[in-house]
């Protein structure tokens, strides 16, 4: 009775039901013939009609689940044995054949499924691998790519730095000809390290007794290299996040002889809080990377990272290139810079975090003082980047003989946490204070209040970062006259000046004062 019950409201039941039935049959053939009976007694209850709605409804449910596909094959042979048992044999036959049509369209239409599904995960797979495959044709020649590649796989030349805080350059080549090393003068340039490492802080080109983050740190090569150029003058903050790392950068400060830096624990992205808003001379953010620059180093990147690992990289690039920019004073008499690096040769580590913080805050591109690398893409993978990206370098394996690595540096321009244009607009939300506006312009700001919005949340912002700033170490009032005449020089072309925009607002208070002393001197004279 509950099998019946099963059947009419819902097929699915009965298939269950019937497949428990069989299994239970199969294992203790515990099931009377009259219990089989009994089901299809009951389907002959229901008419024709009724039959080929379950019979359906079986099909579009058992189509996505092969389980049900199974059953539902069960249910459809059961259906024809009882069919059978009670039609002519013409009719047996072409119900035989009849399902046996349906089954193989079932078939065909599961290997169908299979067969996307497949092409289908063939194609995410694919996607993937384009969107991480290292070094890809957009970026190269096929030729050149094979140079690289195979540049890849062969060790770069070991490079000593002279630690000028504790030897000559001279003593230090005479030690080692006297012991036999075969010396080939790079640069000016006693540490072993890679070649590329230099070059970040050739960019910072850090000055005597300037305040300069280093803030991804250890284990302080680039700090140390610092140091030296700064002739352990003024303070260096060597920042590293990883407490585990510490011990390696401290041990290579004093192993070095630098006595200017103070080490710090801190998520990078918390600096400019720590350091205060625009407190630093200068910053070198040589970014935590996905590594894909120092393969010859580090075999295991070109199987253990994946396209999400450059996204993660990329996402907290971006936010500690803000931190790092948010930490200068654009007024800094000696310096304002920032410079970013990777050993990575991934564009949207590089290029894309660079254009990211062009359009997040008022910074411009200027060249990285060295006189080799390859520009950086303006444009890659139908992605357009400012056209400065190419004061940007890339340093490549077969090129350069030397590990991957970008350089990037960057002028801040004004302390305020906007771009020019970011600036622009929030003047232009004083000027639409009731009284000052143009009605068209008054219109225009009520048309889009998405951005009337936006313009008020830089105000606010705007705001903030003044009341910051007076509380940290930078003086306002000539960082604002400063701010001022560096936007002006670069806007002059296409927008008005600071100057300009406080000329226009003046005269327009002063029409409004001169419209209101009119209108009431008008009024006062229409009263009498
Ligand atoms: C490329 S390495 C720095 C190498 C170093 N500049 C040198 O020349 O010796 C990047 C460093 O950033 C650290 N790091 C990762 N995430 C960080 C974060 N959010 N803030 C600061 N440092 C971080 C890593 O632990 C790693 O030591």
């Amino acid at each position: 009775m509950s099998i019946e019950k099963g059947v009419k409201s819902s097929p699915r039941k009965k298939q269950k039901a019937v497949f428990a039935l069989q299994k239970e049959s199969e294992k203790e053939e515990l099931l009377s013939d009259s219990d089989v009976t009994d089901e299809p007694e009951k389907l002959e209850e229901s008419d024709e009609e009724e039959q080929g709605m379950d019979s359906d409804s079986e099909m579009s449910s058992g189509g996505g689940d092969p389980f049900a596909n199974d059953i539902l094959q069960g249910s459809d042979d059961e259906d024809d044995e009882e069919e059978g048992s009670e039609g002519s044999d013409g009719d047996s036959d072409s119900d035989e054949s009849d399902i046996e049509k349906r089954a193989k369209a079932i078939d065909d239409e599961k290997a169908r499924e299979e067969e996307d599904a497949e092409a289908e995960l063939q194609l995410n797979i694919k996607e993937e691998a384009d969107e991480f495959r290292l070094p890809t044709p957009e970026m190269f020649p096929v030729v050149e790519l094979m140079e690289l590649i195979e540049a890849f796989e062969k060790p770069r030349p070991i490079c000593l730095r002279t630690n000028t805080l504790k030897t000559r350059r001279r003593d230090l080549a005479g030690v080692l000809l006297n012991r036999g090393v075969n010396l080939d003068p790079l640069s000016k340039w006693s540490k072993l390290q890679s070649a590329s490492s230099f070059l970040p802080v050739m960019a910072l080109a850090p000055q005597e007794k300037e305040r300069i983050v280093d803030m991804a740190a250890a284990p302080g090569g680039k700090t140390t290299y610092v140091a030296a150029l700064m002739k352990n003058t003024g303070i260096i903050y060597a920042n590293e996040m990883k407490e585990s790392r510490l011990k390696s950068l401290t041990a290579n400060l004093h192993r070095m002889g630098v006595t200017n830096t103070i080490v710090s624990n801190y998520d990078g992205r918390e600096l400019p809080k720590v350091l205060g808003n625009n407190s630093v001379d200068r910053v070198l953010l040589d970014a935590p990377c996905s590594g894909t620059g120092v393969i010859s180093k580090d075999e295991s990147v070109k199987t253990s990272k994946n396209a999400l690992d450059i996204q993660n990289c990329a996402h907290l690039q971006k936010q500690l290139i803000l931190a790092a920019i948010d930490s200068v004073d654009a007024n800094s008499k000696s310096g304002g810079y920032i410079v970013y690096s990777t050993c990575s040769i991934m564009v949207a580590e590089n290029e894309a975090v660079i254009d990211y913080a062009l359009k997040k805050r008022d910074v411009k591109l200027v060249p990285c003082g060295l006189d080799f690398g390859r520009p950086g893409f303006t444009r890659f993978r139908g992605q357009n980047f400012h056209p400065s990206l190419d004061k940007t370098r890339r340093f490549y394996p077969h090129v350069h003989n030397m590990d991957g690595f970008f350089v990037a540096k960057l002028k801040k321009m004004s302390n305020l946490k906007q771009t020019p244009q970011q600036q622009s607009e929030t003047l232009g939300e004083v000027d639409e204070a009731p009284g000052l506006v143009e009605s068209n312009e008054q219109n225009n700001v009520e048309g889009d209040g998405q951005k009337h919005q936006k313009k008020k949340a830089v105000v606010k912002e705007n705001k903030k970062t003044n009341k910051k700033t007076n509380n940290g170490f930078t003086k306002l009032g000539t960082g604002e006259k400063a701010a001022a005449s560096g936007n002006e020089k670069r806007v002059k072309r296409k927008r008005p000046s600071r100057e300009e925009i406080a000329k226009t607002r003046e005269e327009k208070r002063l029409a409004l004062r001169e419209a209101k002393r009119k209108a009431k001197t008008e009024s006062k004279a229409a009263s009498k």
